[in-house]
């Protein structure tokens, strides 16, 4: 069978396709593909793990007519047709569970970082700009007892409602489609509606997948709903938030800060008006990057296409019904 994984990965997941005979073509040059690329080197390819977020849309899933098989190393699956793969009988897994801690961290860090203005700055340092010790400059806002909403409280939300309990005695509410009970009974979180989490949240941190339901949720409408002292923090997809409506936001302080590691489009431009608020601060969508995650996340990739090579349910699936 063909392989072919998308971008570098560890080296203990090629060892684990190895070990079942698989014998993966792998893009060592780690160069960016675009969707016409990767049609290309997927054409007579079986089997793909695939790493980031290109779209393999209708055209992608349609074009490479072997494909029995699709193991993302992520995961939000947004980007992926489940429809058409399900037509087609190709089974989608994901990567569940290995990387919400990691994740939870770069919210955890974009919302300190925002609440003390630790960035805003630190280019001062760096160019001999930073003259004297400020008394009343650079001052923020301390998180002990403060409010997170989270908007998707789920594996991910779960890990930073934790460490916003333990660290800070946050108080936790969140709004879901359905209640976390489990939330609800280890961090105490208090469900409560949309309108409630935009009105009492200190800070709102977003965990949601993005769905037709969940994008551009956080727009003008919700912004003005905000506390003027609110932080968001957007860990999930870029497009859960109406960057636009973010931006006239912030400049009209309608909110107070942003955290962000997700944007629409990624990579976000230089010129976007966010990268020059000091009250913003914006990373390179590094939420699972950390050795440990991302080499968890890439074995569990490779086994789940060595359950697709064996045409056993793969463990992570997130399109069942192709079993039916
Ligand atoms: N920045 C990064 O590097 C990373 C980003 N991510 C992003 O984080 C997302 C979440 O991952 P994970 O925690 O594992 O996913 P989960 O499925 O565990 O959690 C998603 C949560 O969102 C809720 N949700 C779904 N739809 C809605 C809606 N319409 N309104 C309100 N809540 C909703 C779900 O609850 P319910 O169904 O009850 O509504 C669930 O609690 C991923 O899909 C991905 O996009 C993930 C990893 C790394
Ligand atoms: O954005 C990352 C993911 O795993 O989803």
């Amino acid at each position: 069978m063909k392989v072919f994984v998308s971008r570098n990965i560890p080296t203990a997941a090629i060892d684990v396709l190895k070990e079942y005979g698989l014998d993966a073509h792998i893009n060592v040059d780690n160069k960016h593909l675009t969707q016409d690329q990767l049609i290309q080197e997927c054409q007579d390819v079986d089997l793909l793990l695939n790493v980031g977020h290109a779209d393999l849309d209708k055209h992608f899933l349609e074009s490479c007519k072997h494909l029995k098989g699709i193991a993302l190393a992520s995961v939000g699956y947004d980007h992926v047709d489940l429809q058409t793969a399900t037509a087609l009988r190709i089974p989608v897994s994901n990567t569940p569970g290995v990387l919400s801690g990691a994740t939870a961290d770069v919210a955890f860090l974009l919302m300190l970082a925002v609440s003390r203005k630790a960035f805003s700055r630190a280019h001062e340092v760096r160019e001999g700009k930073w003259k004297d010790f400020e008394f009343m400059q650079d001052l923020g806002i301390e998180l002990n007892g403060k409010t997170l909403g989270i908007y998707g409280l789920g594996r991910i939300g779960l890990e930073l409602a934790k460490k916003a309990k333990a660290a800070y005695n946050m108080n936790i509410i969140y709004y879901n489609r359905s209640r976390n009970l489990e939330a609800e009974k280890l961090v105490d979180a208090r469900y409560v509606n949309f309108d409630d989490l935009l009105s009492q949240s200190d800070v709102i941190s977003l965990h949601t997948n993005l769905s037709a339901e969940t994008q551009y949720r956080f727009n003008k409408d919700a912004f003005r709903r905000m506390k003027k002292s609110a932080i968001l923090i957007n860990t999930a997809r870029g497009k859960v938030v109406h960057e636009k409506d973010l931006i006239e936001a912030l400049q009209l302080g309608e909110i107070w800060g942003a955290g962000l590691d997700v944007s629409n489009p990624e990579p976000m431009s230089p010129s976007n008006p966010l990268l020059d608020m000091p009250n913003v601060c914006v990373l390179p969508h590094i939420g699972s990057a950390t050795i440990e995650t991302r080499t968890q996340m890439a074995v569990m990739a490779a086994n789940n296409l060595i359950a697709a090579k064996n045409s056993n349910p793969m463990m992570q699936i997130v399109n069942k019904e192709v079993y039916l």
